[in-house]
């Protein structure tokens, strides 16, 4: 569906690499129909294209109008900006992608004289290795039609899942923000092995492994966490020791309360770059 279209990347930061690095891996369009502009860093987009062999964006505009989907990966708070230098040169012929965080399909479209499609969605950075969760939703004017091409999109980046728009914001607090959580664990859990005495690349081996093979038993088995890791939890065992001190930290409450906090600032986020105030 996508082989022959257009894509031009507003904005070239981290997740903007990772779709266009995921992209191009699952071969689903050549690198010449994708295109990226940056705010200033122009030298960052001569990396892009040689890394990448992506087009450099010369006349923003000119290609704007040449391509059919628009991905709009700025910064929330830059979001306005951003469209009130090119919302001229899209059209309802286009289709517009924004996968930034809190701003909703409505302030976007606003943004428009014309009722262009908008899609939002909310992948992660494991877009990189194709391995995104992306969740996404159609606005006002986006059709099915658009919905399913936003679909292949992120489907050959890892998997993707339509969702109301009402759920955007917790899905932003989960999955968008959920590498970095994983990250942190994965922190601490290198800290504790140094301090146990184990040597760095040690720790870091033996952790890989017992991450992803974590995610594939649960995937796999289909298991609830809880059995799990009842499995791994010996009476008065080891484990049993390890857990019994994260449960006097109550850390479990402590994500809870992490990803309540994530969700509650993706909406903050969208009240205060809302682009259709400015
Ligand atoms: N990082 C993540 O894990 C995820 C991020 N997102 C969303 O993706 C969006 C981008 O985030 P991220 O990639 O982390 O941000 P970065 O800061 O890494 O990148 C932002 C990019 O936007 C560019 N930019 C700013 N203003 C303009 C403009 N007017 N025209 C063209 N380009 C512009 C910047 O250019 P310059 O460097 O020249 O200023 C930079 O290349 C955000 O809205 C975020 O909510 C969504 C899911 C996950
Ligand atoms: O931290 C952020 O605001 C962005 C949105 C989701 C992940 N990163």
């Amino acid at each position: 569906m996508l082989t022959k279209k257009r894509l031009f990347f507003l904005g070239a930061g981290s997740m903007a690499e990772a779709m266009i690095k995921g992209l191009l891996a699952a071969q689903l369009l050549p690198a010449e129909q994708i295109s990226v502009s940056t705010r200033k860093r122009t030298e960052h987009l001569q990396e892009l294209s040689t890394t990448y062999g992506i087009h450099r964006c010369q006349d923003k505009r000119a290609e704007i109008e040449a391509a059919d989907i628009i991905i709009i990966a700025v910064k929330p708070f830059d979001v306005a900006t951003a469209l009130q230098e090119v919302r001229e040169s899209i059209s309802a012929r286009q289709m517009v992608i924004s996968v930034a965080a809190g701003i909703a399909t409505e302030d976007i479209e606003s943004c428009f004289s014309e009722q262009v499609p908008v899609i939002r969605a909310m992948p992660n950075t494991s877009s990189f290795v194709q391995e995104s969760a992306t969740a996404l939703c159609g606005g006002r004017w986006a059709d099915q039609e658009h919905i399913a091409l936003a679909e292949n999109l992120f489907s050959a980046i890892g998997i993707s899942v339509v969702v109301k728009e009402g759920l955007m914001n917790a899905v932003t607090g989960l999955s968008g923000s959920g590498p970095a959580y994983f990250y942190y664990v994965f922190e601490g859990l290198i800290q504790a092995g140094l301090e146990c005495g184990l040597p760095e690349e040690t720790c870091r081996t033996l952790l890989l492994q017992t991450v992803y093979g974590a995610a594939k038993m649960l995937k796999t088995t289909g298991k609830e966490p809880a059995e799990l890791r009842r499995q791994v939890t010996s009476p008065n065992g080891t484990t049993m020791a390890g857990i019994s001190v994260l449960e006097q930290g109550d850390v479990l409450n402590h994500f809870v309360q992490a990803v309540k906090r994530a969700t509650q600032r993706s909406e903050e986020m969208g009240r205060q770059s809302n682009p259709a105030h400015v």
